[in-house]
């Protein structure tokens, strides 16, 4: 949703095929050996050279990397008592060696690009490309992966790559792991020291620090745990196991470290850095009453402990913020112009909302109590996020992915990344995040193989396809600039986002361009508002794609992307509408459109074309809105409240939100009584009807200033769906604007 899909761009598509091409060529190798006819170092000389040549951009090289997703394949389920060992020289092409492990140890350092890169041996001295594909972030910084890191790979996958070299290619976390210098797989001849036997807790415990002093924590992990299997004193097992529990609190594992301070704490259950990294635990897995449970022992017993004073009063706000909605969005705002990546520290409010099924859309969220327009129903933390920052292409990709036949611009492989070491590094979260839509894509049904989860790439792949969000930083920026565009009839809000992120509660809404509820972001928060009044039980749906900006003839929307067509009473509608009225719409909207951009225009002449457009729709704009014409009549009110003819503003100014679906009452002029204006239904929100609700509140102001305010109001509540918070509407509006539309220019 709303993500750059270039899968149909001429420039892409060709790249597409070609890839497709390559694949198939490749395909017809399958089976032949793999090793190359080459002295090992040749390949190393080759390999470094091409490394260095990626590492030194051309002037004339695109800026933009590539990742190419191979036909899905599933990560190995096999234990490893079950696998035997296969040599390099025995590796064929294309091929998934079943049933074999690899035992491998890298001589060169990473190189980092759409995956870790590196040349690796076998005990037998022969060498080969690894490409580990979503490790990027967790082979960064001090726990890059050294000259001389031995790695285990379950049933390698063995590829013809992108430019003809061949590699071993790693894509499920769990198909590979680090093995540490002294496990018994690794040989004599590959260790630095020839025993550990004689190595104790204590010794342990120091290379452990070590390592943690160099932020090196998957190494400091594997001493710690191999000094607890040294039978310790029980201080130094308390040691080791806070150290521990450090490491992986550092490491994003925050399940493990929960499991080493329940240690400690069954031991010592005062232990005050074993409460402090439980409440730590906790609050990273979002479970902010455990967290606060924990912090109140903490506080009983510390109250001297000021960080952990600090921790509880930010677990005590998450608390707040999940509890009551209550958010302070300006600091929010703020935080999320200033934080890189935009990552907000806050807690998910879940409304008066439920998951429950459809009766033809699988899944769908539904309001359990009846809502106002405008009234929040998700304020949800992204489950992952990642960002791009415009200016710079740094973390920009192009994926490509044959399976299903797409090519996405933005941050998507960052996401997968992400996500796929998330899981496996929190296997609790499995569960929640698979449950997600994944359509026709088959798991492997295997949790967990030697105690370790078993995380699929592809199926995180294609839950990201089916139900991400391309995102802006802040919704409200995007309404300003939309605003900005007096000029653009359609002020669009069709728009793409390089940013891509998985809000798991949202990705539960159905698509329907009659929608009746609006997301928004602040930095990696989504806001999910009412749009219009709903009753209890009522399907909350959104757009997937909106429906306003496109050509009356593009109606139902490509969904194709999802697998659905939108069969909504719009949709049904167009299709209904016959080919002569279609082309007539077609061909009226464009006269007006381009009448509306000359400077002098026969008003008349656009009100009588905008007639007859209204005449090729049959049914009434509350049953089936006017997509057509809001844009043209919005223009008109504008046009007419700046040339100071408030009673045709306000005539237009309705006769907009009326063509988007809302019946309103009590607002015409003249007034049939002193009745209060009032919207009895709620049309289709875009970010246009600000503007409108504040032309008719100047245009009232002669008239019948009573309903101004009344107008400004429902200027608020639009605001308010649109950006997703109305803190900031009077920095944004003002009925003292030099503008009609009340829309201050200096808002920022
Ligand atoms: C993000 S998920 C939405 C939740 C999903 N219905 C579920 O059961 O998890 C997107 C998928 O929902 C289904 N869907 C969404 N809107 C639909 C609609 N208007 N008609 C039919 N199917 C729809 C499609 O299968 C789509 O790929």
């Amino acid at each position: 949703m709303d993500t750059y899909d270039v899968s149909n761009v001429p420039g892409y598509l060709q790249y597409l095929e070609n890839h497709k091409n390559k694949l198939k060529n490749a395909r017809a190798l399958k089976g032949q050996p793999a090793m190359p006819q080459k002295s090992r170092d040749e390949i190393l000389m080759q390999f470094m050279f091409r490394q260095m040549m990626k590492e030194t951009p051309s002037a004339c090289e695109e800026s933009l990397q590539s990742s190419f997703l191979p036909p899905a394949y599933p990560p190995s389920i096999a234990s490893f008592n079950d696998l035997k060992k296969v040599m390099i020289k025995s590796l064929c092409l294309e091929t998934h060696h079943r049933g074999r492990y690899l035992l491998l140890r890298s001589i060169t350092k990473t190189h980092n690009t759409a995956a870790a890169m590196f040349l690796v041996e076998d005990e037998d001295d022969n060498v080969f490309i690894l490409q580990l594909y979503n490790h990027n972030q967790e082979l960064s910084g001090a726990q890059i992966l050294k000259k001389g890191t031995i790695l285990l790979v379950k049933e390698p996958y063995v590829k013809v790559m992108v430019d003809g070299e061949y590699g071993i290619r790693v894509d499920h976390p769990s198909d590979v792991s680090f093995v540490p210098q002294f496990d018994h797989l690794v040989p004599l001849s590959w260790r630095d020291r020839v025993s550990d036997a004689d190595e104790d807790a204590f010794s342990w415990k120091v290379e452990g620090s070590e390592y943690f002093n160099q932020n090196d924590f998957r190494s400091a992990i594997q001493c710690y745990s191999k000094g607890l299997e040294t039978q310790p004193s029980p201080e130094l097992l308390v040691i080791l196991q806070l150290n521990r529990a450090l490491c992986l609190l550092k490491n994003h594992c925050f399940e493990a470290a929960l499991e080493d301070v329940e240690m400690v704490l069954n031991l010592s259950e005062k232990s005050e850095k074993g409460l402090f990294r439980k409440a730590q635990a906790f609050y990273q897995l979002r479970m902010f009453k455990e967290s606060c449970e924990t912090h109140a022992i903490l506080a009983r017993h510390y109250p001297g402990n000021t960080a952990a004073a600090h921790e509880y009063q930010r677990a005590l706000a998450r608390l707040a913020e999940v509890e009551n909605g209550k958010y302070e969005f300006k600091k929010m705002i703020l935080e999320a112009k200033k934080r890189r990546p935009p990552s907000l520290d806050r807690g998910t409010y879940i409304g008066p909302i439920a998951v429950k099924q459809t009766e033809s859309r699988g899944r769908g969220l539904f309001t359990t109590a009846a809502v106002k327009a405008g009234d929040l129903l998700l304020c949800e933390k992204a489950f992952a996020h990642a960002f791009h920052n415009g200016d710079e292409s740094q973390n920009l990709r192009l994926l490509i992915d044959v399976d299903m036949n797409k090519a996405t611009i933005g941050t998507q492989p960052e996401l997968i990344e992400t996500i796929s070491q998330k899981l496996y590094k929190n296997p609790s979260l499995i569960p929640g995040f698979v449950d997600l839509h994944h359509g026709t894509y088959e798991p492997v049904g295997v949790k967990e193989v030697d105690n370790k989860p078993i995380v699929d790439s592809f199926l995180v792949e294609r839950i990201i396809v089916l139900n991400s969000f391309g995102c802006p930083l802040l919704s409200r920026a995007i309404h300003i600039h939309s605003m900005e565009r007096v000029d653009d009839l359609t002020r669009s809000s069709n728009r793409q986002f390089h940013s891509v992120g998985i809000w798991k509660m949202a990705s539960y809404i159905n698509h329907s361009c009659m929608s009746n509820a609006r997301r928004s972001f602040v930095g990696d928060m989504m806001i999910v508002r009412a749009s219009m009044d709903l009753p209890a039980d009522t399907e909350i749906t959104f757009w997937y794609k909106t429906p306003l900006d496109c050509d009356p003839k593009e109606l139902p929307l490509d969904l194709q992307q999802w697998g659905f067509t939108c069969d909504c009473a719009l949709c049904q509608d167009t299709q209904n509408a016959g080919r002569r009225a279609l082309s007539n719409r077609v061909k009226f909207l464009s006269e007006v459109e381009t009448l509306l951009k000359k400077s002098m225009m026969n008003l008349r002449v656009v009100e009588n074309l905008l007639l007859s457009l209204a005449g090729t729709y049959r049914r009434p704009a509350h049953e089936v809105p006017r997509l057509a014409l809001y844009p043209s009549y919005l223009a008109l009110a504008t046009i007419y409240c700046s040339s100071n003819k408030p009673k045709k503003a306000v005539q237009f100014g309705l006769l907009c939100l009326e063509s988007l679906g809302f019946v309103i009452k009590g607002g015409n002029i003249p007034r049939a009584s002193g009745a209060p204006l009032c919207v009895e239904k709620w049309g289709l929100m875009t970010d246009g009807v600000v503007g409108c609700w504040m032309t008719l509140c100047r245009a009232y102001q002669e008239l019948a200033p009573d309903l101004s305010p009344q107008a400004e109001g429902y200027a608020r509540i639009s605001y308010k769906i649109c950006v997703g918070e109305d803190e900031t509407f009077e920095q944004t509006y003002s009925t003292l604007s030099h503008r009609t539309d009340g829309f201050l220019v200096t808002a920022k």
